[in-house]
């Protein structure tokens, strides 16, 4: 199965549980693995058939800054519903890591998969 990636988005925005953290903006890093059909954008060289990475990364830095946030799994999820809703993948991982929230640990974070079947819960 072919995939278009994205590798540490950094999106700056609300998000915790806390009530300091509300308060502040923090860095949420996303990977995203999107499944897409990259033969035809290759055979053609026609960046039509080709999944944007970067409409995909700014759609989803509008989408998870517009409002406070407290759990990283929302981010995951509402991440996940965007691209499958609204670009069309069928499948899609993604990891949202919340680096510093955890004073000895490099980062922290959640990864999910999800398609187009289990999202309609068939
Ligand atoms: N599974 C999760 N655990 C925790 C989360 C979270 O989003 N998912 N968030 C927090 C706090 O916001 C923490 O990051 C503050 O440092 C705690 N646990």
């Amino acid at each position: 199965m072919d995939k278009v990636l994205i590798r540490a988005l950094r999106i700056d925005t609300v998000i915790g549980v806390y009530d300091w953290e509300k308060t502040i903006t923090q860095s949420l890093f996303l990977d995203l693995d999107m499944a897409w059909d990259n033969r035809a954008a290759a055979a053609s060289d026609d960046y039509r058939h080709a999944l944007c990475y970067e409409t995909v990364s700014n759609r989803l830095t509008a989408l998870i800054t517009e409002k406070p946030i407290e759990l990283i799994e929302t981010v995951a999820e509402m991440a996940a519903n965007c691209v499958m809703q609204e670009f069309g993948v069928s499948a899609v991982k993604v990891r949202v890591m919340k680096p510093g929230a955890v004073k000895t640990a490099e980062a922290v974070g959640v990864e999910i998969e999800r398609s187009a079947k289990s999202a309609s819960g068939v």
